[in-house]
């Protein structure tokens, strides 16, 4: 598969001193899965540590995404371990996922399209919501107490990503490049530990790519969020990442700092397609 060309230089090339890398967070060890017949991964383990971006890249249907669905457990592996802060797991609980500081976005935009981008982010902090349905329909004393406090974290991501003049706006009626904006805002509304980013850049300009750019590298910057992405634009990869690890046909055949993986021949001949310069 042919790959965008790196066309721009995104910036901000990751440091991993100035930036503190920390532990390793999250450890996947000697993953499996399979879907019927289809294998979709076998064997894979690789580690995330506190405060990196880690890039997975590969062709389309190298595991990718199941990847990502095994780490905030939509998927349960057959076999295999996964280490989250220091807990071990035969697999993730999706729910208990996000509980514990996962979140994510999604390779096709999932977002309420009537909702206003406001009220579409108001809906990342449903799990820091404490008071009940009942207490939320009477908007109760502490319910309304509560409700205002999760109003100003949403407005205060809001302004974070730029977007106070389309706050009052239905999703559905933004261009594409501002709805992955918003996607990304309602998956830190959840204040994670972890954020997950399923191909955040696909189908965007050049410059929506570098806004995305811009606040992907704020985020692990101003709130310390250790971020795992997909991403086929290897201009990205290669400039925000802290290291990359690479699936083809459901294997692990590389697993580096983006210098190593440039210049690793297995990826080369797999994926990127020429050698490194
Ligand atoms: N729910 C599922 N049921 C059956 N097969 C699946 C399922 N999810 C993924 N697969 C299969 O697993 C393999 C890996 O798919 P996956 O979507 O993880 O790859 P990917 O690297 O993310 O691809 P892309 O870059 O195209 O998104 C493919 O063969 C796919 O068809």
């Amino acid at each position: 598969m042919q790959m965008n060309e790196p066309d721009t230089h995104f910036g901000a090339d990751a440091d991993p001193d100035r930036r503190k890398i920390g532990p390793v967070i999250l450890d996947l060890k000697n993953i499996s899965l399979s879907f019927g017949g289809v294998k979709a991964l076998t064997d894979i383990s690789f580690d995330v540590k506190q405060h990196e971006i880690r890039a997975i890249i590969g062709p389309n249907g190298a595991g990718k995404s199941s990847m990502l669905n095994v780490i905030n457990g939509v998927y349960r592996p057959q076999l295999g371990e996964i280490i989250y802060r220091g807990e071990h797991r035969k697999n993730m609980d999706c729910h208990a996922a996000a509980k514990s500081g996962i979140a994510r976005t999604f390779q096709n935009i999932a977002l309420f399209k009537g909702m206003t981008v406001l009220d579409n982010i108001m809906t990342g902090r449903n799990l820091k919501m404490k008071s009940n349905f009942l207490m939320q329909a009477l908007y109760w004393g502490p319910a309304r107490r509560e409700e205002i406090a999760h109003r100003v974290k949403a407005e205060e991501i809001i302004d974070f990503l730029e977007i106070q003049a389309i706050r009052k706006t239905p999703v559905g009626r933004l261009p594409y490049g501002l709805q992955k904006r918003v996607e990304l805002g309602r998956a830190l509304a959840a204040e994670p530990e972890i954020l997950l980013l399923d191909e955040p850049m696909a189908g965007m300009n050049v410059e929506e790519k570098q806004d995305m750019c811009r606040f992907i590298l704020d985020v692990n910057d101003q709130f310390g969020t250790t971020i795992v992405l997909i991403e086929h634009d290897m201009g990205v990869v290669m400039d925000i990442s802290d290291r990359v690890v690479v699936l083809d046909y459901g294997k692990k055949i590389g697993d580096g700092t983006p210098d190593d993986i440039r210049c690793n021949q297995d990826v080369i001949n797999a994926y990127l397609g020429k050698a490194c310069e």
